[in-house]
Formats: structure tokens, C-alpha cells, sequence
């Protein structure tokens, strides 16, 4: 039977009195790809955060692979994230910037072989000797999910990947997604790009004023 990897239960939160999640409640089952769609302010980046770790629920559950997220967890390890400008630096290149976050994360297997390879799986050249200030908002998006895939984990957690991305750039992350998912991959994407998030997920939750409103399944 499925596994459910992520569950929230009830989840709020609450910022200087001001609701900015309310009630949430999903289930996410390995090995599928969940969209989460909405508008401006609606949520999505917030539910992430909230099951990373990063921040903590005013009040209800978070549990990830059968573990509670507590308010001492730092944050998720397991999971593979990419947000916006989250863990980069601009003075450096795509490559120092996979090396330094691989020390960071100790994970003493990676050799710089393997930083190619991740790099030509989301399509960047790894001797592009340009830092990364000067990329164009698509490169930076292909490196933010190379990031997001350093640690080979089987949850992965994409912030807005289609922002900037021109339509090969579409093409390539909607094949790659399906390639992530063929290899066992479960992945959160957030996206408002509509005709984006029907191609690559198998079920869409749709937030709105800090709230699931709806949900589909494709
Ligand atoms: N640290 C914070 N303090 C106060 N309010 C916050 C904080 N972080 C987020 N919010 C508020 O929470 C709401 C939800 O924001 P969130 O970033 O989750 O939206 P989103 O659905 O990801 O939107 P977008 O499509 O613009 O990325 C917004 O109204 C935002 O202003």
C-alpha cells in the first residue's frame, strides 16, 4: 500500500495576530507529484516552509516520513528543496556553489564527477566559469533544482521552478520531473503556471487566503 511521506493536520499559523494559515490539512503519498496552485500571498511558499521545519505550526501537526516535526527540529533533513535566492551565493559559480553546500550537508560520497553530472541533469555547464550574479533568472532556476537534488532525497520541494523559464526551459523541467518521479521521487511544486502544474502533477491542491480551497486529481 502507499506510504503517506508528509501529513499535515490542522495546520495554523499565526504572525503578529494575523492568521496567515489556517486549517490546513494534506496528505502526500511517495512517489507522486503534487501541485499546489493559488494566487499571490496565498500560502504555498508558507505550507513549505512549515514542512521543511523552518517554521513551526501555531498549532497542529506536521509529519514527515512518520516523523513529528517538534519545535526543537531544526528542520526537515530529508527532504530537497529549492526556493527563490534560498542557499546560493552570487559571488561564485554554479559548481562552487554545489561544492560548498555538498561540505555543508557532509556528504563526503559527492566528488566533483558527480557535481557534473547533477549539473548537466538540470542542464547547466560545469565549466561555465561565470558566477552566478551574471545568470540568466532560467540558469539560476536550473541551479536552485540542482541544489534541491544535491542529497539524492526522496522528498523534494520545488518553490516557483517556472518563474523566468522560457518554453524550453518549461520542456526540459516538465521531462525532468517526470524523470525524478520514474526514479521514485515524491515532489511538491508550486507554480502559476496552470497548464504547467495539469502536465506534471497527479494531484493539485489549491490554496487561497491561507487555505486549501480545492483539490483535483489528473
Ligand atoms: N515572516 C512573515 N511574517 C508575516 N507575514 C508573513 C511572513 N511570511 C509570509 N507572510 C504572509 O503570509 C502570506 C502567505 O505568503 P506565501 O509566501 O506563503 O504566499 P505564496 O502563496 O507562496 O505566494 P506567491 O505566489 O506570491 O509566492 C502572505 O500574506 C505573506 O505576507
Amino acid at each position: 500500500m502507499a506510504q503517506i511521506v508528509v501529513e499535515l493536520r490542522s495546520v495554523n499559523k499565526k504572525f503578529r495576530g494575523k492568521n496567515v494559515l489556517h486549517n490546513i490539512n494534506l496528505k502526500v503519498y511517495e512517489n507522486k507529484v503534487y501541485g499546489f496552485s493559488g494566487p499571490n500571498g496565498a500560502g504555498k511558499t508558507l505550507t513549505f516552509k512549515t514542512i521543511l521545519g523552518f517554521i513551526k505550526p501555531s498549532n497542529g501537526e506536521v509529519i514527515v516520513a512518520g516523523k513529528r516535526i517538534r519545535k526543537d527540529t531544526m528542520f526537515a533533513e530529508n527532504i530537497g528543496f529549492s526556493m527563490q535566492d534560498y542557499g546560493v551565493l552570487g559571488d561564485k559559480t554554479a559548481t562552487e556553489n554545489l561544492v560548498l553546500l555538498n561540505m555543508l550537508n557532509n556528504n563526503a560520497e559527492t566528488a566533483d564527477m558527480s557535481m557534473q553530472q547533477l549539473l548537466s541533469y538540470v542542464g547547466l555547464d560545469h565549466n561555465n566559469k561565470d558566477k552566478i550574479k551574471n545568470y540568466s533568472l532560467g540558469m539560476k532556476q536550473r541551479l536552485l533544482i540542482a541544489v534541491a537534488l544535491l542529497n539524492d532525497n526522496d522528498i523534494l520541494i520545488f518553490d516557483e521552478p517556472t518563474n523566468a523559464l522560457d518554453d524550453a526551459g518549461q520542456e526540459f523541467l516538465v521531462a525532468l520531473i517526470n524523470d525524478l518521479k520514474l526514479k521514485g521521487k515524491t515532489i511538491l511544486i508550486s507554480s502559476h503556471d496552470k497548464t504547467f502544474l495539469n502536465r506534471v502533477s497527479d494531484h493539485i491542491f489549491k490554496f487561497n487566503e491561507g487555505t486549501i480551497v480545492g483539490e483535483q486529481i489528473l
